[in-house]
């Protein structure tokens, strides 16, 4: 017997009697909430993997850093626009008059333990939050995941997405800086410029006048209550959805509509997303403790006769805010009233792209009459026209960033701010359009290139020379699997037109709608919407001159080219 013996005894017994214990426990829990039937029945459940599939649970991870990020902010933050003189840690504002707001961010940037950081970190948070979810949304919408049973979770989701830029907005007004103040200057003309209501709005949010001293109190109710209380539900919905109509895959052997190929939740999932649940609160902290974010100390406090250069949302703001710059200033005045155009205008088109994002999946439902459900995701070639519409619309998004930026950019690059303003107005009616030209017809490029794979295998690079001078590539024949994945995708026909002639002869009245929809839906699947697979004859034609040219290409090998003797 050696030494250590008694004390490995020891150990087992503890870890007996504490697995005892769990399992009392469990069975306890079990007599109360069933939970061995709720774990059989959800524990094993099976998630495909890709890792675009990590992007929603980016989103996730960062919205539960801000709301624990932001219940530290609310100990000490005072959402109070009543007035004070500065004396503190930050001398060089000492003696200058502020709001309480203002003063307690500089009190939790300078003198709460830690405060700096959280703040930064909150801040960098509703950055990569932002960020995650229109690269998570542009994942589900290339793909196609959007897509019957899943258009009720993208209208969940766009709502998040909404919500979050408003979320943001109002967080960073609350410190009221100079920076915020301007923020809330611009949302009140804003709101002024709507017509009929907009000056009872303005009045209504304001509690009277801008500034006035009942905005930043009731940005803060919305901002860590009504918000954040909407959005949990919201996400929360969101997840159980993806639980329940379980996740989408890719094509691929094995993979069905009506199967999930992947790996279970418990362990698998739970170890990772757990580990990257961490890797990416590391990540935002770092970025926080190295990168400084909105540091207000510099800005000094609001006070309305007053605005800084660089003045900038942050940037999922940069769409409506690019739209406003580059926008001519019309104004009309009638009947004693005065219509901002050059600033409603704008805010319209926004409000309109946002409604045909939310509600885009019920669109391509309309023009495509698709009323299956689908769970294998479409690769974005495959869907030339669907792929170009989103890269127009994020080619619309960066110009109108970069119009919202004119400023910034006017400084850093000594340009005119006029020149600048006036690219932008061309580059917001031309960039869409070129983008979605180029991405059509590359993606119509790959899809041909698939085709050619399909047909003739993967060129594998290797000149050969023929007996008789000739070069020729060899090809490689693909893989089952990857000839799977390759022709997985179905070729949709066109929504025809309702025949021009009824079953009695009379002439059918083709209605408007009905006609739009047989265009758009010639535009999605027609020629410059897809390749058509080859006919079966052109594929035996092929394959046969394939296989011809391999006996050839072998009977030369065979035969020597130059005979020897005659
Ligand atoms: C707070 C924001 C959001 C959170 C926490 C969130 C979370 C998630 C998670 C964890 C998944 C499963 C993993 C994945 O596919 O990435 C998912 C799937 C999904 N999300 Fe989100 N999401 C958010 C915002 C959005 C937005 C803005 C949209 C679209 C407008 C959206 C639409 C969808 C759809 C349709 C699915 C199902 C995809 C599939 O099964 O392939 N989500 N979301
Ligand atoms: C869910 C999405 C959220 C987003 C996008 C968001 C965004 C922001 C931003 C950008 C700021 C300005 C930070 C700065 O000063 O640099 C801010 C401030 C603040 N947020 Fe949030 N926030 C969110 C949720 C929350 C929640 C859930 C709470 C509280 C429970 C909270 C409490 C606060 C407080 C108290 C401040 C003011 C303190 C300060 O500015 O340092 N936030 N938020």
């Amino acid at each position: 017997m050696t030494q250590q013996e008694p004390a490995a005894a020891g150990a087992t017994e503890g870890a007996t009697e504490a697995a005892g214990a769990t399992e009392a426990a469990a069975d306890w829990l079990d007599g109360r909430l069933s939970i061995y039937a709720a774990a059989r029945n959800n524990l094993r459940k099976i998630f495909p993997d890709h890792w675009s599939f990590m992007l929603g649970e980016i989103c996730l991870y960062s919205f539960i850093i801000l709301i624990l990020t932001g219940i530290y902010l609310t100990l000490f933050f005072n959402p109070s626009m009543g007035e004070v003189v500065y004396h503190g840690s930050y001398t060089p504002l000492n003696g200058i008059r502020m709001s309480e707001a203002y003063k307690s961010t500089l009190d939790i940037s300078f003198d709460v333990r830690g405060g700096l950081l959280i703040r930064q970190i909150h801040h960098w948070a509703a950055i990569v939050f932002v960020a995650a979810m229109l690269v998570h949304m542009m994942r589900v919408f290339f793909t196609g995941a959007f897509r019957k049973p899943r258009e009720i979770n993208w209208l969940f989701g766009f709502l998040l997405l909404v919500l979050a830029m408003f979320e943001g907005l109002m967080g960073y007004s609350l410190p009221d800086d100079l920076l915020s103040g301007t923020g809330i200057r611009f949302l009140e003309g804003a709101l002024l410029s709507t017509p009929i209501v907009g000056t009872y709005i303005t009045l209504f949010l304001y509690g009277g006048e801008f500034p006035g001293t009942d905005i930043i109190p009731r940005f803060y109710s919305i901002h860590v209550l009504l918000l954040p209380g909407l959005m949990l539900a919201l996400v929360l919905t969101h997840i159980c959805y993806v639980w329940y109509h379980k996740h989408t895959q890719f094509a691929g052997p094995g993979r069905t509509e009506r199967n999930v190929v992947g790996m279970p939740f418990f362990p698998v999932y739970v170890a990772k997303a757990t580990g990257f649940f961490f890797l990416v609160f590391g990540v935002i902290t770092l970025a926080a403790a190295v990168a400084s974010v909105n540091p207000i100390w510099a800005y000094g406090p609001y006070r309305p006769d007053q605005v800084s250069t660089d003045a900038q949302p942050d940037w999922y703001m940069g769409m409506p805010e690019g739209l406003i710059r580059i926008m001519p200033g019309w104004e009309v005045r009638a009947w004693g009233h005065t219509l901002e155009l050059g600033v409603f205008i704008p805010l319209a088109l926004f409000g309109l792209v946002l409604v045909a994002i939310g509600f885009y999946p019920y669109l391509e439902g309309w023009i495509t009459r698709d009323k299956r459900e689908h769970h294998l995701l479409d690769r974005p070639r495959n869907r030339p026209v669907r792929t170009a519409l989103g890269v127009a619309w994020v080619t619309e998004y960066l110009i109108l960033l970069l119009a919202g930026g004119n400023d910034v950019v006017a400084t850093r690059f000594h340009l005119s701010i006029n020149t600048i303003t006036w690219a932008c107005r061309i580059l917001v009616l031309l960039g869409p359009v070129v983008a979605f030209s180029v991405t059509r017809r590359w993606a119509l490029g790959l899809q041909r290139r698939d085709r050619d794979k399909v047909l003739h295998g993967r060129e594998t690079g290797i000149i050969k020379r023929l007996p008789h001078g000739e070069f020729v590539e060899t090809h490689e024949q693909l893989t089952p699997a990857a000839l799977h994945t390759l022709t997985a995708h179905e070729h949709p026909e066109p929504v025809a037109l309702p025949p021009a002639v009824d079953g009695n002869g009379v002439r059918a009245r083709t209605r408007p709608l009905e006609l739009l929809r047989a265009r758009l839906s010639a535009a999605y699947f027609g020629p410059g919407g897809q390749i058509p697979w080859p006919s079966t004859p052109q594929h035996d034609e092929l394959t046969t001159r394939q296989h011809l040219a391999q006996q050839a290409h072998l009977t030369q090998q065979a035969q020597p080219a130059e005979p020897a003797d005659r």
